[in-house]
């Protein structure tokens, strides 16, 4: 037991954690920066030296509304329900579908929020597949959060994944019908703390570097139209650290809703990125072993490395970037208020023609989503439909 403890800890010798500054006219959130300071190359640096950053106001008070109440409506839509449910043209599907099973809960009756609601709940994620919706396809294309992505990746040709929604509901003082009536503690609706890695270190770091998987799009569903959880992992196949594109990775969530100490969240080991390749190579024959072929990796709650984590506070409107290669996941929420987030990931393209399946499939969805003329000449090329010219 000893031996194991002492081998735990020797993976963290070498690691400084740095102090992670709180913002100085707030002190509940931590410290953000402008759009200018991406520009300047000011909060390049603090990236660069803690391995996130925050920078705040990228959406509007207009923006941060209409995303919020496009968590709701997401919810209430039941379009989180998996394939066998929601696709009307199959035939298997079709002996269950209807309208009244297909919806969600409503947003105004938390009551009605525990015999209904989606997949991945531990996680605080609203249920498996990505999110088409229109306004998840227009924070995607937002220029603000493209300036931002590229100014840290140094290239303006782009691709976004397309990824899911966060909703923590709120744990306290839960107003269960939503008239004022009913105050109920709701604990059970605490979601899991974790901290994992959305990349395989000992894959990333191996002595000898194995070519990139391909990746199936449609895998394993009826229809190119439906589930697609692959699109939430794309980014997460990444192979080798020396392969093309891999040299910096980053992963990103837009915030929504002020997001407190108290009310659950992102947390994250600041400066780890300094100090995975280190880590990987102690922990290949230990921890390594098991998780080989995974690029979704959690970090059992027994590590020591959970003391090092840093819950990452910030207000609404905030876009949180940070380094693929940070220990990173979420606390539970312990307030009255919900949490509330889009999860994001850019990449440099690509060479032409790698997309042709993913196209098909995201050219469907954005039309479904009825985003229309909103689509920009770059969300085209960001969402894949149009390659970058040479
Ligand atoms: O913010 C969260 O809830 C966790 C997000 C996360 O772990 C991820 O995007 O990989």
């Amino acid at each position: 037991m000893l031996t194991i403890k002492y081998k735990r800890t020797m993976a963290y010798k070498g690691y400084n954690r740095p102090n992670v500054p709180r913002d100085p006219t707030n002190e509940e959130f931590v410290l953000s920066f402008t759009l200018d300071e991406v520009e300047s190359g000011s909060a390049g640096s603090f990236f660069e030296e803690f391995g996130f950053v925050v920078i705040r106001d990228v959406l509007s008070k207009e923006e941060i509304e209409a995303s919020v109440d496009d968590v709701w409506s997401y919810l209430e839509s039941g379009a989180w329900r998996n394939t066998m449910f929601s696709n009307k043209s199959n035939p298997v599907a079709n002996k269950f579908w209807s309208e009244d099973n297909r919806k969600g809960p409503d947003r105004n009756i938390p009551h009605q929020w525990d015999a209904c609601w989606p997949n991945m709940e531990n996680e605080g994620i609203l249920g498996a597949p990505p999110v088409f919706t229109k306004q998840a396809f227009l924070n995607r294309q937002n220029p603000n959060v493209i300036k931002v992505f590229t100014k840290l990746l140094n290239t303006n040709k782009l691709i976004v994944n397309i990824d899911r929604y966060g909703l923590f509901r709120p744990t306290i003082n839960v107003d269960l019908f939503g008239d004022g009536t009913v105050f109920k503690n709701k604990p059970m609706w605490e979601t899991d703390p974790n901290l994992h890695l959305d990349v395989n270190p000992w894959e990333y770091y191996a002595e000898v570097a194995e070519p990139p998987k391909s990746i199936d799009y449609a895998r394993a569903f009826p229809s190119k139209l439906s589930h697609l959880p692959t699109f939430c992992e794309e980014h997460n196949a990444t192979g080798h650290s020396s392969a093309p594109g891999n040299q910096i990775r980053l992963q990103a969530l837009l915030n929504f809703i002020d997001n407190r100490e108290q009310d659950g969240g992102f947390q994250l080991v600041p400066g780890f990125h300094k100090h995975l390749e280190q880590w990987a190579h102690r922990t290949r024959d230990t921890l390594g072993k098991y998780k080989r072929f995974g690029s979704f990796n959690v970090l059992p709650s027994s590590d020591p490395i959970h003391q090092y984590a840093e819950r990452i506070t910030m207000p609404a409107g905030s876009l949180l970037v940070w380094d693929i290669r940070l220990p990173h996941g979420s606390k539970p929420n312990h307030s009255d208020r919900p949490r509330m987030a889009q999860f994001l990931k850019y990449f440099p393209a690509p060479p032409k023609g790698t997309f042709k399946q993913r196209k098909e499939i995201v050219e469907a969805k954005l039309e479904q989503s009825g985003i229309g003329d909103d689509l920009t000449a770059t969300g085209r090329k960001l969402f894949g439909l149009e390659d970058y010219d040479d």
